[in-house]
């Protein structure tokens, strides 16, 4: 049984215990020296709304947010007690009714949904000309509230990935009718202007039954290029597992509030939460494991058809780089590259990573060029990124934008190419979002403002130093984690690995492509035969671009390596 955290965990007397233990386990802090900066005396810094915001203000509101820890499921972080990442209420479902141009683009979208639903074997590269002509250059100015925004860049984005794929090839131009409010939009956000998690997972729902509220079998997907029920499930998959959430947030809370006073009582009730969190991962595991057998979510209604997926669905998530027509600020183009939308972009997984310790980032060089890593595999060698505690920070982005003026928006919002994948994802997910990451992982670390204040211990850091205590139940958390990984590569081998290696159906847009690749690709193996070379391991790029075997390898390698364990 999962246990939920009591509320408040502590007496308000014992917030601040005497023998609080600090990361240099020197001197022990009581109430009488608790700097006005310490993160318990400090408020998060609540975004500019977009009503009262400038546009120098949004740019630079995640630097100024500072930590509290009084909640990990603050309101101003855009993270909620009741439904984790996914807003608490139903998502706008249409901006019919604002005006501006919007109810247009509502119309555009359904009318190419429904043009695409009745083309057997996917509408990729096969939809008319017709829709695109009649789009109409939307303004922002009704767009007063957050909830407006997410339905407005859902729109433009699905719009947008309609528009770039319904033609074979697919376009590279997106026209300034999409682009210029897609950007705009997508600032005000603190996403980049293609299609992310967020539109197809965290916003496009809708209750089946309102009175029932949000839980597993009350929920619909409402926005998708297929109107399959196999692209509703892919989506569903991804929205159980943020169900999750609130009680993963609660738990984290909780454990972090214990740290703070590290006794005897703390330590065994940060044994049980941890405990509690194992055991809501293993549910995240087994909803992946349900959609790799063939059935998942409530009374295993939900299938996602393999072939289906990845000939019909995944095509239209590809992001490339784009010609955004008009977004410039005196109305030029501007070039930009995006990958398309992964489940790597959920907050809820990099929070837990980052609660956990699990790390990520590059590790150093090896002398030899490209050493084999653990799993036996050739790494590219690479520079050690910022250690850690950086991984969500933008600091890169702000230096090489004072130093490069005309670098391109793209490059502000694209975390330096030495970052991982991870890190890379951070910038796919909403500014709110990216802030409570900041915020978690500052919890850890120095503030640049009060350098010499103390930080709260780690769970990683508390774990390692009582290991009676904490080392099993860590150490189950991890190989938790590390399970969820197994299972997830599973996944990716049935939904992705499998089927790239299957022929397409001989109508669709992707079969010659596929039947030249494969051709050249024999052609190729007969020449390595004559000269005794060995046969070349194949790669498969996920929709973030990665060689994705190796890349999820590897996550799940930098798991096992935080097992205590294993030092
Ligand atoms: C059919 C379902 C899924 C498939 C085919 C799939 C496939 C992939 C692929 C190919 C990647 C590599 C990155 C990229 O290039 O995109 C990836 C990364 C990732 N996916 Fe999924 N995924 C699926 C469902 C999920 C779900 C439900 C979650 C949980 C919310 C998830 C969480 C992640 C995470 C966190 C990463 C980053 C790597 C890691 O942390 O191990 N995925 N996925």
């Amino acid at each position: 049984m999962v246990t939920t955290p009591s509320s408040p965990p502590r007496p308000a007397t014992r917030r601040v215990p005497p023998g609080f233990v600090f990361e240099d386990d020197s001197a022990p802090l009581t109430p009488a020296v608790l700097p006005s900066n310490h993160f318990l005396a400090q408020r998060p810094v609540t975004p500019p709304r977009p009503e009262e915001s400038t546009a120098a203000q949004e740019a630079n509101w995640t630097d100024r947010a500072r930590p509290d820890t009084s909640s990990l499921a603050a309101a101003d972080f855009d993270v909620s007690v009741v439904s984790g990442f996914m807003p608490p209420e139903e998502p706008v479902q249409t901006l019919r009714g604002v005006g501006f141009g919007w109810e247009a683009l509502e119309d555009a979208l359904e009318a190419v949904q429904r043009e695409a639903e009745l083309i057997p074997g996917g509408g990729v590269g096969k939809l008319s000309e017709q829709w695109r002509a009649s789009l109409p250059r939307a303004s922002l100015e009704p767009l007063a509230t957050l909830p407006l925004l997410r339905r407005a860049h859902t729109l433009l984005a699905h719009l947008t990935h309609f528009y770039m794929h319904s033609t074979f090839p697919s376009q590279t131009t997106v026209p300034a009718t999409l682009a210029v409010p897609l950007v705009a939009v997508s600032d005000r956000l603190g996403l980049p202007p293609i299609l992310t998690y967020a539109d197809t997972v965290l916003w496009v729902w809708k209750l089946t039954n309102p009175s029932l509220g949000l839980r597993a079998d009350n929920v619909e997907i409402t926005t998708t290029f297929t109107s399959t029920a196999s692209e509703r499930a892919f989506f569903l998959l991804s929205l159980f597992c943020e169900l999750h959430g609130p009680s993963i947030l609660r738990l984290m809370s909780a454990t972090l509030d214990e740290a703070f006073f590290s006794d005897a009582t703390a330590l065994s009730r940060i044994a049980s939460y941890l405990g509690s969190i194992s055991l809501l991962i293993n549910e995240l595991t087994d909803l992946m494991s349900g959609a790799t057998k063939g059935a998942f979510g409530p009374a295993g209604r939900e299938r996602i058809v393999p072939e289906a997926f990845f000939w019909e669905i995944r095509p239209w998530f590809n992001g490339g780089r784009w010609t955004y027509e008009g977004v410039g600020p005196a109305g030029e183009d501007k070039v930009m590259e995006w990958g398309g939308p992964s489940a790597g972009q959920s907050s809820l997984v990099h929070a837990l990573d980052l609660f956990l310790g699990v790390d990520h980032m590059p590790r150093p060089a090896r002398p030899a060029h490209g050493a084999a890593s653990e799993s036996g595999e050739k790494q590219p060698a690479m520079n050690d990124g910022p250690a850690f505690p950086d991984t969500f920070r933008d600091r890169n982005d702000a230096a090489a934008a004072a130093a490069a003026p005309t670098v391109e928006k793209a490059a502000l919002h694209k975390a330096p190419s030495d970052a991982t994948f991870m890190a890379r994802m951070s910038h796919y997910m909403p500014g709110h979002h990216r802030a409570f990451l900041q915020h978690l992982e500052s919890l850890h670390s120095p503030s640049p403002a009060a350098p010499t204040a103390p930080v709260l211990p780690s769970l990683r850091k508390l774990a390692q130093r009582h290991p009676a205590e904490l080392g099993a139940a860590y150490d189950d958390a991890i190989a938790a984690m590390k399970r969820f990984r197994d299972s997830h590569m599973r996944l990716a081998t049935v939904f992705i690995v499998q089927q790239a290696r299957r022929e397409p159906a001989r109508d669709s847009v992707h079969w010659p492509e596929w039947e030249a690749k494969r051709v050249a690709k024999e052609r190729e193996e007969e020449a390595r035969r004559a000269r005794g070379e060995e046969r070349e391991k194949e790669k498969i790029v996920g929709t973030g671009g990665t060689d994705l075997v190796s890349f999820l390898k590897r996550c799940r390698d930098r798991t096992t390596e935080a097992l205590l364990g294993q030092q």
